[in-house]
């Protein structure tokens, strides 16, 4: 959206930004949904969110979403004809950074971690990219409409992710009457509630007695397109359900095995001081919401070497299907 240059025009303060995604804030995010004490409980991330909004709000005035992509300007516009004041947008922003950002970049981590941290799936995965990959004299091609229908163990890795590692743990709902669940329950009107994935996605009865391990190959099958089993759609809800069910699927899903696809077919990648199996996710755990999605407890640093021939070129080529734009 902007340049390196630019963006030191929105004068941001890089200490509290860099608060924004951190665990601290995330956790304290649960107190700024249930409005309970969010001065007092959720001060930094409430000072975080203001200092957002204002950056944004600088975005619109200074006129640089002129130059952004085609669904900044739509939005934009959808919301001012829908009455939305410039501060109320530039608070939407903040919103929409985090749905398109949280999810996808920690779901990418996860997927070439746990390709790469086991030579069967990374030799599965390669087999079928390499196959799917059309080689014409320097230039590398993969069709990303290939890599969705005819490679089934990336996409099965890509769903386990979803899963094992809590990608789009937390669906938030308002009461809009007064409700007995499961005829135990009253909900109260007003409410929120809030659904943790990552019950449902690890119930034994759904999925077998290993739901507690990561499987790369859980979900293949054959009776779904691209050979993939279909698990029951209450209990896998990675992207939400509903009216509210992500818009982002398809574009996220896409990009996200793209991604790794181009990384698999062009790179080995090692971590440089420990193995994999040493990342740790327990400053994830205990953060207000039951198992938000697991993001490693430091950062892994890697060494990336690039496989087989240094002059190739690797490019990615594709349609959206009718379905994908839907
Ligand atoms: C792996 C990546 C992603 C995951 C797991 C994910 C998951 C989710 C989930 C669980 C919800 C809430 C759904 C519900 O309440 O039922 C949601 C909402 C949303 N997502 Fe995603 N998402 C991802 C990527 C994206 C991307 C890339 C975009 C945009 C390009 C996006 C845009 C949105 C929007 C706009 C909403 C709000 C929908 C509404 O309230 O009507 N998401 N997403």
């Amino acid at each position: 959206m902007k340049s390196p240059s630019q963006q030191q025009t929105l004068n941001l303060d890089l200490e509290i930004l860099s608060a924004v995604p951190s665990l601290k804030v995330l956790g304290r995010v649960p107190f700024m949904a249930t409005n309970v004490l969010p001065t007092i409980l959720a001060r930094k991330a409430l000072k975080a969110r203001e200092y957002l909004t204002k950056g944004f709000a600088e975005y619109f005035r200074c006129g640089h979403h002129n130059t952004a992509s085609e669904g900044v300007l739509v939005r934009l516009n959808h919301s001012l004809q829908a009455g939305f004041t410039m501060d109320d947008v530039a608070r939407g922003e903040i919103g929409s950074a985090i749905a398109i950002l949280n999810n996808s970049v920690s779901a990418a981590f996860w997927m070439i971690h746990h390709v790469f941290s086991d030579p069967s799936v990374l030799d599965e995965c390669r087999k079928e990219v390499d196959a799917a990959m059309r080689v014409d004299q320097d230039r590398c091609t993969v069709d990303f409409s290939i890599i969705k229908t005819s490679c089934p163990a990336l996409q099965s890795t890509f769903q386990e992710v979803l899963r094992y590692r809590g990608i789009g743990n937390l669906i938030v709902r308002q009461v809009l009457e007064d409700h007995i669940l499961d005829s135990r329950f009253l909900v109260k009107k007003g409410g929120l509630v809030l659904i943790p994935n990552a019950v449902q996605h690890f119930k034994n009865d759904i999925w077998g007695d290993d739901a507690g391990e990561f499987h790369h190959r859980r979900f293949v099958g054959s009776d779904a397109p691209g050979g993939l089993k279909r698990y029951n759609q209450a209990a896998f809800r990675p992207f939400g359900g509903g009216s509210l069910l992500c818009p982002g699927r398809h574009f996220a899903t896409t990009e996200i095995l793209c991604f790794a696809a181009l990384m698999v077919a062009s790179f080995d990648i090692k971590p440089v001081h420990s193995g994999w199996s040493r990342v740790k996710t327990d400053r994830s755990f205990g953060m207000g919401v039951a198992r938000l999605f697991l993001l490693p407890d430091a950062d892994i640093d890697v060494e990336m070497q690039p496989r087989g021939d240094l002059a190739l070129q690797y490019a990615l080529t594709g349609t959206w299907s009718k379905y994908e734009r839907q």
